[in-house]
């Protein structure tokens, strides 16, 4: 009898492919090893090592800033914005990062995401210390965040996370600082006008020395951000464009133009002068701010359906419809009636906190009071002011009328028409010679900022491989899709409209009317293009605001004394009419220079003209604030003594 076969032969015989399967179960296991440990390196080398500028922003991996900011713990939460919050993070180096999440839903947010980084690669922060530097970014891939759920299905967690890293700032923002906190340091009139000299010169910057230059859109105190040393930077390039000198030449020509309709007594120049005045001048209509418990707020909002909706209680309102593409006012009116219950418009009347104000709910009547009786006073012949009953049924035809004639003179505009004649005309302007040759040197110097693939720096993977060759993710396909807006330098207004979702969460800022309202240049309502002048008007009522230490629209406690200073922008004008123009200046304000301060509010009433012709550039702005060019004068009609033989008036038109 043959003797049994060992068990390893009978094993062999049943299970003839052990051994492969075995052999091919360890390389897969070694190559998923592998695999793992391939991607931990490159893992490693999302996180930047030297974050010193100049650099292109870098790309961070989602899990670093999750760890780094406590899995965005509230503790580490700085502040709010319309975008997504901000968060303190701290990198494994040591380094301090100030972190903002986009929110998720957010298209806006998707946006200025864009938008900041395709800007950030133009500027320099060593160059120019004035701006907040953008270390980098990160985009997490929603597809691949899963969460295992308990009966073993999985489940998509959350969809794409996008975020910003930015130097921290320990000192917060302006607004903070200065309005909330009213931190000691900003108390001494020598620290706020360095501060005032810094966003001067980062503006000069971004307009002037920028490639391309760049127009900010949206200063704003919450927008300037205070190192230890309580040096500004400006921050939050979200709404951001780039300078396109020529379109800002057609608007000069249209300016131009308007301006000779209007001495020709047109009626339509009439019809612009009033829509215009009423969002420049009569500017309490549309201030907005983030209000603290004493001070009232009056809010013109980009509505649903781009109706601008002017709110000063929910009891008593003004309402003012707009054309959702051009910004026309073609109607205001106030409902008096009590409102019961409190619509959809009144939004941001719920999000503002008017606890503060239920003791003193004859705040809020003055304040109507006065808007009305100022409108009337600007307009004693025309009744701007009429119930709605009266508006639609009375003037309701006589509205369209001008509204009808005023849409056909702006189509009656051929732009390459004009553009062709303005270069027939002036051939070589300044801004061609000075700007654009100047452009064209820097540019062989320094050679393209797009690489010989036409691709952005941030389109590339962080180990250098242009995205191109690899595969490419939702994320980079978004973002190509978006990359052209930037480099002809103009956004579409409809982007915008579209856009439907209100910037900081409703509280103080209107995408679709690119900037904030209250330190919004008037033209932007009007349909203008968007140009350096937007951001001088923007810099004049931040001047004012630091002068002051105060909002631009507030009431405080005793509403009868300080009801003519409600509005900061006609508070100034008005005391320079006076000639008192230090009364202006905040109370607590300690070691005043009573020259300096003198010229800044003279700089920002020059700012705040409505003609953005007649506003100074920030170049010339920085000139004066550093003493290098000639104090500026007072303009002509806020200038207190006019010769008696000139039929002065202030703010109104003659007619
Ligand atoms: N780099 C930073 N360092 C320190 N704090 C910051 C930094 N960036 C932002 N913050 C804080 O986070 C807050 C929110 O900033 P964010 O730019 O998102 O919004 P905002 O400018 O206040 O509002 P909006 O989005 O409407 O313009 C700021 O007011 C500031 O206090």
């Amino acid at each position: 009898m043959p003797p049994p076969p060992p068990t390893a032969m009978l094993h062999h015989r049943r299970f003839p492919l052990l051994p492969p399967l075995l052999a091919a179960a360890i390389a897969l296991a070694f190559f998923f090893l592998c695999f793992i440990f391939y991607r931990k390196i490159t893992r490693k080398r999302t996180v930047p090592t030297d974050l010193k500028p100049p650099f292109p922003p870098q790309r961070f991996s989602f899990s670093l800033l999750r760890r780094s900011t406590d899995s965005f713990s509230a503790a580490n939460r700085l502040g709010q914005g319309g975008f997504g919050s901000v968060f303190k993070g701290i990198l494994p180096s040591g380094q301090e990062i100030a972190v903002k999440l986009m929110s998720e839903a957010s298209i806006q947010g998707e946006r200025e995401f864009h938008n900041e980084l395709s800007l950030a690669s133009s500027i320099d922060t060593v160059c120019c210390p004035y701006v907040v530097c953008v270390l980098g970014f990160s985009t997490s891939d929603g597809k691949r965040d899963y969460k295992l759920r308990f009966y073993g299905r999985r489940k998509k967690r959350r969809g794409r996370r996008l975020a910003l890293v930015y130097e921290y700032m320990p000192n917060g923002s302006l607004q903070d600082a200065l309005l909330d906190r009213k931190c000691a340091e900003l108390m001494h009139w020598n620290k706020r006008f360095a501060i005032i000299k810094s966003i001067a010169k980062g503006l000069d910057y971004l307009h002037y020395s920028c490639d391309p230059p760049i127009i900010h859109g949206d200063i704003k105190p919450s927008n300037i951000l205070l190192d230890c040393n309580f040096e500004a930077k400006i921050a939050d390039f979200g709404l951001g464009q780039v300078l396109n000198r020529e379109d800002e030449m057609i608007d000069t020509f249209v300016e131009e133009e308007e301006e000779k309709i209007e001495k020709k007594g047109d009626d339509y120049g009439s019809i612009i002068e009033e829509n215009e005045s009423f969002v420049t001048e009569d500017a309490v209509v549309v201030n907005v701010e983030q209000s603290p418990d004493d001070a009232y707020c009056v809010r013109i909002n980009d509505g649903e359906e781009g109706v601008g909706v002017l709110e000063t209680s929910p009891s008593e309102r003004l309402e003012k419809d707009c054309s959702a593409s051009e910004g026309i006012l073609d109607r205001i009116s106030v409902d008096s009636g009590n409102r019961k219950g409190i619509t959809g418009r009144d939004w941001w009347w719920k999000q503002e906190n008017v606890s503060g104000l239920s003791d003193s709910g004859r705040v809020k009547d003055y304040v109507m009071e006065w808007i009305g009786s100022e409108i009337n006073k600007e307009r004693p012949k025309k009744e701007w002011i009429k119930s709605t009953s009266s508006i639609e049924e009375g003037s309701a035809k006589v509205e369209q009328n001008k509204q009808k004639k005023k849409l056909e003179w702006w189509a009656s505009f051929d732009r390459e028409a004009i553009r062709k004649e303005i270069k027939k005309k002036k051939p070589r302007e300044w801004w061609k010679e000075e700007f654009c040759d100047e452009l064209a040197k820097k540019k062989k110097k320094r050679g393209p900022k797009l690489d010989n693939e036409g691709e952005l720096w941030w389109q590339k993977d962080e180990d250098g491989v242009p995205e191109k060759k690899k595969r490419r993710n939702s994320i980079d396909r978004w973002l190509d899709g978006f990359s052209g807006e930037f480099r002809i330098g103009r956004r579409n207004s409809q982007d915008w409209a579209s856009g439907d979702i209100p910037k900081s969460g409703g509280i103080s800022s209107t995408p679709s009317m690119r900037g904030t309202v209250c330190y919004i240049a008037p033209e932007y309502s009007g349909g203008a293009h968007v140009s350096d002048k937007c951001d001088v008007y923007s810099f004049g009522v931040l001047l004012l605001v630091m002068v002051s230490g105060r909002r631009p629209l507030q009431v405080m406690a005793s509403p009868m004394s300080e009801f003519e200073r409600a509005n900061l922008i006609s508070w100034a004008r008005q005391l320079a009419l006076n000639g008192k123009l230090l009364d202006l200046v905040d109370s607590n304000m300690q070691s005043l220079d009573r020259e300096q301060a003198v010229l800044c509010i003279t700089i920002a009433l020059l700012c705040l003209q409505r003609s953005p012709n007649k506003r100074p550039t920030m170049k010339e702005i920085v000139g004066m604030l550093s003493g290098k060019s000639e104090p500026p004068h007072l303009p002509f009609e806020f200038s207190p003594s006019p010769p008696s033989n000139f039929p002065f008036k202030s703010r109104k038109k003659v007619r």
